[in-house]
């Protein structure tokens, strides 16, 4: 099978290079020859690569910095995403597109479920939200896999930043009133796998259609997962900080970010048979990567 994916140096684009079984061949679409914001561009190199699927893996994913770049994060997640979605359409493939909780306003007291009310709070939610509708109107083949709280050891991540953090300082100040579910890029990449394989299998099975939750299992705060890291740190060997839990109106930031992260991840389990890993086993052997690669580095 050939996977077009999109973007090279993300985080869930390098996961699927790694993860890739050997039946599965992945053509990266990605800068500067691909650049989502030149919609011929995206379907030239559709076309060229014969792809069997396309994943949408690359997105303006800067969620401060978006505040003041809405026309740009719209430009990629939202005229980008549908972009791809449109040239897939055009050849006749799925396409899956990923998403996040950014698109919901976090008031909700339970995980959040694949049709609860959107209401995002700050832009890159909304231009996300904006590509979920893009997608869906560019293809009707497709599956939107809204996850969360992405680390990995590529890239930029919560992981690194701390790590990276703890250097220095011997205690950090985290948020402790939004919570969530980590999600390891690796993970996800072998659960995106699961549900090409699915689409591609039943190509007229509409329960395969349509938005759905992939996270990791279990969830957490900042300030716990923050914990979470400097412990695996400290067993390798690696920096640790103390972690002061504190509240988001202690942390300002130029976008608001959701206090109630957790997505319910049952309709994936039950319409693809994919549940990620609990986010606590996932971690250990990331945090091994960023410090192994660190090590080299210094
Ligand atoms: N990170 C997170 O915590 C979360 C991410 N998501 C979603 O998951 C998906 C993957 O995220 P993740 O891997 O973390 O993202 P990253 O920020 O790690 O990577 C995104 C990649 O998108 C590519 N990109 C950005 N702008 C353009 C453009 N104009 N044209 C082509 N490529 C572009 C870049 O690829 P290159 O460097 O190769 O040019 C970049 O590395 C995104 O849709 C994101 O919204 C959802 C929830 C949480
Ligand atoms: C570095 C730092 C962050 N924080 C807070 C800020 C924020 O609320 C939280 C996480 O910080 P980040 O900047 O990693 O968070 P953020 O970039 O908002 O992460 C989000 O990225 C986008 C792409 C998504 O789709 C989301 O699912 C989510 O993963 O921790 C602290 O409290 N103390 C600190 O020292
Ligand atoms: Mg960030």
């Amino acid at each position: 099978m050939r996977l077009a994916v999109t973007g090279r140096h993300g985080q869930v684009a390098r996961s699927l290079l790694e993860r890739a079984p050997a039946d599965i061949d992945i053509v990266p679409l990605a800068r500067p020859e691909v650049d989502l914001q030149q919609p011929r561009a995206v379907a030239e190199a559709m076309a060229a690569a014969r792809p069997d699927a396309v994943v949408n893996a690359a997105a303006y994913t800067a969620v401060d910095l978006a505040e003041t770049e809405a026309e740009l994060a719209h430009r990629i997640n939202e005229a980008g995403a549908g972009a791809v979605a449109a040239a897939a359409a055009r050849l006749g493939i799925p396409v899956v597109h990923l998403s996040t909780d950014y698109v919901f306003d976090g008031s909700l007291s339970r995980p959040y479920r694949e049709d609860d009310e959107t209401g995002p709070l700050g832009v890159y939610g909304a231009s996300k939200l904006a590509g979920e509708r893009a997608v869906a109107a560019g293809n009707p083949d497709h599956a939107i896999l809204r996850t969360a709280w992405v680390y990995s050891p590529f890239g930029k991540n919560f992981v690194r930043t701390m790590l990276t953090l703890a250097e220095t300082r011997d205690e950090l100040s985290i948020v402790c009133d939004q919570r969530g579910a980590p999600s390891y890029a690796l993970d996800i990449a072998d659960g995106i796998f699961t549900v090409v394989r699915n689409l591609l299998a039943r190509p007229d099975d509409a329960a395969l259609r349509g938005v759905f939750h992939m996270t990791g299992r279990g969830d957490t705060d900042w300030a716990g997962f923050a914990e979470a890291i400097f412990a695996c740190s400290a067993d390798a060997g690696g920096p640790a900080a103390r972690v002061k839990r504190i509240a988001t109106s202690d942390y300002p930031t130029a976008a608001r970010r959701p206090a109630n992260s957790r997505l319910d991840t049952a309709r994936l389990a039950a319409r693809h048979g994919v549940r990620l890993p609990d986010w606590r086993d996932s971690l250990p052997s990331c945090v091994d990567r960023l410090l192994a690669a660190r090590r080299v580095h210094h």
